[in-house]
């Protein structure tokens, strides 16, 4: 990990001010029109419920006050007959029962459209990490761009529920403010001069907490992953043997206390302040309460009317300063928005791509023409120079030492990288002007890093041509060349047994194991060209005999690549690219290779030395 500049809440990264908190929200109306997408019955179910729930207040609120003057009238009255007040109180009685159903109904009518949105958002997220190309997902600055908008979620779902409550919240103001403006229109000015200065402060602080947080999202990042080797099933081997748990907790410690500190110093700042100007609210409260006192004790207004005054002025104050905060909240959650849309927005678009068909079988073959490549931001070119036919129909092996440019070379042909210059070829057209996902769907490709799904073994299989998971043949069919039937024989649950320790139940694989099961991936997918990228590296000698000559079989007649560090394996390709330092050094038949006696011919003899 590179050294850090320690950043303070000064230098928060790049600043975010008042006007792109309001820039932010120009995000919301995008923002429910996706959630009203994903439920529209609901959604106007939660609006409903909240318009009634925003009437009730200051309904409830009057209600109380024709309760009291009438029991103050009743008793001047000195008589004994109460229906009107019992009629009141019955009302007051339904409004209050009516008032906690509709709590009740937007509290779930929120839960489940915000499941619903998260479902949604995280299916989004996936298809679009999906299409986006390899080069931008190995970008740190894309993964951090990711990670806000993969993180956020609840925060999004919580912005829906705020943004609604705000509605809510503004319609019981209107409607307490006419309350008050109808008796004592000076108590709103008293109002207003108590709240603006917390507004101000909530807005101040939730701005530097957002900086504070984006500008960390790096470090979260490597806290994340400190998390995850500091307690790993994968990583406990090493991490005790190696006694590495002191260094992780430090790094770990070192990075979030000071993450901790700055949040800390600016949670103290926020609620020292705020606590100062809620206790201006306070006294603007009592200051109104004394006044509308005086008002009853001079006659002007009924002890009715000052229990509704003073309840409405209560309420009203705090659905002002809730409102404030909210708000506050609301432009928060609305500048991670911003990131999710960012994120979703992302161009997937290839500035070369055209729509040519794809050949229905391979005529002439590959060809690769002056291609030279640096991967993305960087300067250091990995392939030089390269030119070479993959004959229709050949097995081309691909040697060389660690870092020539090996699997680089099969990402350009994939497609997963453009080259810097030059051109690659398939029947004589450039591959850039095929339709990218028809292009890729040509091969079947077994990756040296293939990934080992905690999925049930026949889904891993399976994982070669999804849409054929139904067939228990084929898969085992594949299982069956691939060697991976006897992997199968040693599991509980034969083909549903459950592979890797994550969930229940599951069983983990050894190393040559999981090959297997990877090659037979490979048989799976009857694809037109196969690369195989050290497919046989972790198995014993015997299965690797077997397994590469029944590869020989499964690649008859078709166009194929493999890479490999064991000659045994290599010499039987038709012919072998030798890669040094990012160049073509040979390219031949393994006898021409021998006879040519350079880098090919000493590391055969080599390896063959070691067999002795
Ligand atoms: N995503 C990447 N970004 C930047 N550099 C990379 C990336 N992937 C590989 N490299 C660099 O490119 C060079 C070639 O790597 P490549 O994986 O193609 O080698 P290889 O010949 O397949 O090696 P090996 O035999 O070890 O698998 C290496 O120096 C490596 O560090």
């Amino acid at each position: 990990m590179a050294k850090r500049t320690p950043k303070s809440l000064k230098d928060g990264g790049k600043k975010t001010n008042l006007k792109s908190s309001f820039n932010a929200l120009t995000y919301i109306p995008r923002f429910f029109k996706e959630i009203w997408n994903v439920n529209k019955k609901l959604f106007l179910l939660s609006a409903f419920c909240r318009l009634i729930g925003a009437l009730l207040p200051v309904i409830i609120l009057w209600v109380g006050k024709l309760i009291i003057d009438e029991i103050i009238h009743q008793i001047s009255l000195d008589a004994t007959d109460y229906t009107q007040l019992w009629t009141y109180v019955a009302i007051e009685f339904g409004l209050v029962i009516l008032s906690d159903l509709m709590n009740r109904a937007i509290s779930l009518t929120d839960g489940l459209l915000g499941d619903e949105y998260n479902i949604a958002t995280s299916v989004t997220i996936i298809k679009k990490t999906n299409q986006i190309n390899i080069s931008l997902l190995e970008d740190s600055e894309f993964y951090d761009k990711l990670e806000r908008a993969r993180t956020q979620t609840t925060g999004r779902v919580g912005l829906m529920s705020n943004v609604l409550g705000q509605a809510q919240s503004a319609v019981s103001i209107v409607t307490l403010i006419a309350g008050l403006v109808y008796f004592e229109p000076y108590l709103i000015l008293l109002l207003i001069l108590s709240i603006i200065p917390s507004f101000i402060n909530e807005v101040r602080f939730s701005q530097q907490e957002y900086s504070l947080a984006r500008s960390w999202t790096a470090e979260r990042r490597q806290l994340d992953y400190l998390r995850f080797i500091g307690a790993n099933d994968k990583t406990a081997k090493e991490i005790k043997l190696f006694g590495l748990t002191d260094f992780i907790v430090d790094r770990f410690k070192n990075l979030s206390e000071e993450y901790y500190e700055l949040n800390r110093t600016l949670a103290v700042k926020r609620s020292a302040l705020g606590f100062l100007f809620n206790l201006l609210g306070s006294l603007s409260y009592y200051g109104a309460y004394v006044f509308i006192i005086y008002r009853v004790l001079s006659g002007a207004i009924s002890i009715g009317e000052l229990t509704f005054l003073s309840g409405s002025f209560n309420r009203l104050m705090k659905n002002l300063q809730e409102f404030f905060s909210r708000f506050t909240r609301i432009s928060e959650s609305a500048l991670y928005l911003k990131d999710y849309f960012d994120f979703t927005d992302i161009s997937v678009a290839s500035k070369t791509e055209e729509d040519m068909p794809l050949p229905k079988s391979i005529k002439e073959g590959f060809e690769f023409k002056n291609v030279y490549f640096s991967y993305p931001g960087s300067d250091h070119e990995i392939l030089k120079d390269i030119n070479f036919t993959l004959k229709a129909g050949e097995k081309l092996a691909f040697v060389g030492q660690n870092g020539a440019g090996k699997t680089t070379l099969t990402k350009l042909l994939l497609r997963f990288y453009e080259p810097t210059s030059g051109d690659i070829l398939l029947d004589g057209i450039n591959i850039n002007r095929f339709n990218k996902a028809e292009y890729q769907a040509f091969f079947g490709v077994i990756f040296q890093d293939f990934f080992r799904y905690e999925f049930t073994i026949k889904e891993n299989i399976a994982i070669g041509d999804i849409n054929e998971l139904d067939n228990q043949t084929k898969i085992e069919n594949a299982a069956e060349l691939s060697l991976a039937d006897s992997v199968v024989n040693e599991l509980k649950l034969g083909y549903n047994q459950q592979l890797g320790k994550r969930f229940a139940n599951g069983q983990d694989l050894s190393g040559g194991q999981w090959q297997k099961v990877a090659l037979a991936r490979a048989y799976m997918k009857n694809a037109e060209v196969m690369i195989l990228d050290e497919p046989t590296s972790a198995l014993d000698a015997k299965a690797e005999s077997d397994v590469f000559t029944r590869f020989i079989g499964l690649t008859e007649g078709k166009t194929s690549i493999i890479i490999s560090h064991r000659f045994s394996t290599v010499r039987q390709a038709d012919r072998i690219l030798v890669l040094e330092d990012g160049k073509v050094l040979e390219l031949g038949t393994h006898e021409e290779l021998m006879r040519n006696d350079n880098l090919y011919a000493h590391l055969f003899s080599l390896q063959a030395e070691g067999y002795q």
